[in-house]
């Protein structure tokens, strides 16, 4: 694999359970060397996509290559490159922290203690403390510590701190950014924490129903989103010509727009529709991207 080879590219990818496309024809090309946040609403298809980068899973069409091989030709050396963490922090609860170590050291070639010591640093972890002994946010330190120490080429976080406090969380991103692993690696983390995609993301990948909506650097696509805020006495334009709407509120008279990639020729717009004052804002991550999810969430069908 060359130094420009995709860490994970995907081509037409479709994965179909019944009627439902959990992938509809996913075009995805993640470059080396970064961290890549892949958002999307509950069911938008993340679990599916690494179950199938895994080799877990056969794609109904299309195909996927990991680190550069085909994913459902993955060799053990491959899997070896590949580091996997969950919400689930899956390990063996009857072993002693020290005993995991030691099988992984075995496992694994590239194994750095150097990585392991400084990245549970973070916790206050014993080495003869039993796996089930060990608090959820000390179990997701310890997962961490070991998939970074085997210098994985890629990561792949799926929501690692669902059901962390506020506490444990942050030591998990500081153990994340701050490792010297991290530099060497490719990185996906699926989250639904934007505060979290804010801090660690190079590039923001947007799922909807399993096809690809958005990917650019965080910053560009919060650009995409403005908040507008109109003087309005009037009832104001039909919300099904507002162009790129994403939300819609009437507080105290005044008339609140979510809009997608609309400049200042929206003012306009407005004041054509009445508005005696416009005013814009830029918005957070956060209310870019749930605003731009919410607005393609489905509705029931009006009967
Ligand atoms: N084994 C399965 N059988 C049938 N449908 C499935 C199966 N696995 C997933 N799906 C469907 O595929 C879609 C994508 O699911 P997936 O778990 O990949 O979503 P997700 O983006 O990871 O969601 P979440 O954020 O809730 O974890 C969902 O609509 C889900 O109902």
């Amino acid at each position: 694999m060359s130094n420009h080879t995709p860490v994970i590219r995907t081509e037409g990818l479709s994965l179909r359970f019944g009627d439902k496309m959990a992938l509809d024809n996913l075009n995805l090309i993640m470059d080396p060397g970064a961290i890549h946040a892949i958002v999307g609403a509950n069911g938008a298809g993340k679990s599916t996509l690494f179950r199938i980068l895994l080799g877990f899973l056969q794609p109904t069409a299309g195909r996927a290559w990991v680190l550069g091989r085909a994913s459902d030709a993955l060799t053990p050396a491959d899997r070896g490159l590949i580091g996997f963490v969950n919400e689930e922090h899956t390990l063996p609860s009857w072993m002693r922290v020290e005993q995991l170590i030691a099988m992984q050291r075995q496992h694994y070639a590239n194994w750095d203690q150097a990585i392991y010591d400084e990245v549970i640093g973070h916790y206050d972890v014993r080495a003869r403390q039993r796996i089930s002994e060990l608090s959820r946010g000390e179990r997701a330190g310890v997962n961490l510590a070991v998939n970074l120490a085997q210098q994985p080429k890629l990561l792949i976080l799926d929501e690692p701190t669902l059901g962390l406090d506020v506490v444990a969380k942050r030591a998990f991103l500081e153990a994340l950014l701050y490792s010297n692993t991290t530099q060497s690696c490719t990185v996906v983390y699926c989250s639904h924490q934007m505060d979290e995609i804010e801090r660690v993301a190079d590039n923001l990948v947007i799922l909807e129903r399993g096809a690809l909506r958005h990917t650019s650097p965080p910053d560009d696509f919060r650009a995409r989103v403005r908040y507008w805020i109109a003087e309005m006495p009037f009832r104001g334009p039909d919300p099904s010509s507002i162009p790129g709407l994403l939300e819609v509120q009437r507080i105290d008279g005044l008339h609140h727009y979510l809009v997608l990639d609309q400049d200042d020729a929206f003012a306009l717009f407005l004041q054509q529709h009445g508005a005696r004052s416009t005013q814009s804002m830029p918005v957070s991550l956060d209310r870019a991207v749930n605003g731009f999810l919410a607005k393609g969430h489905r509705m029931p069908v009006a009967a």
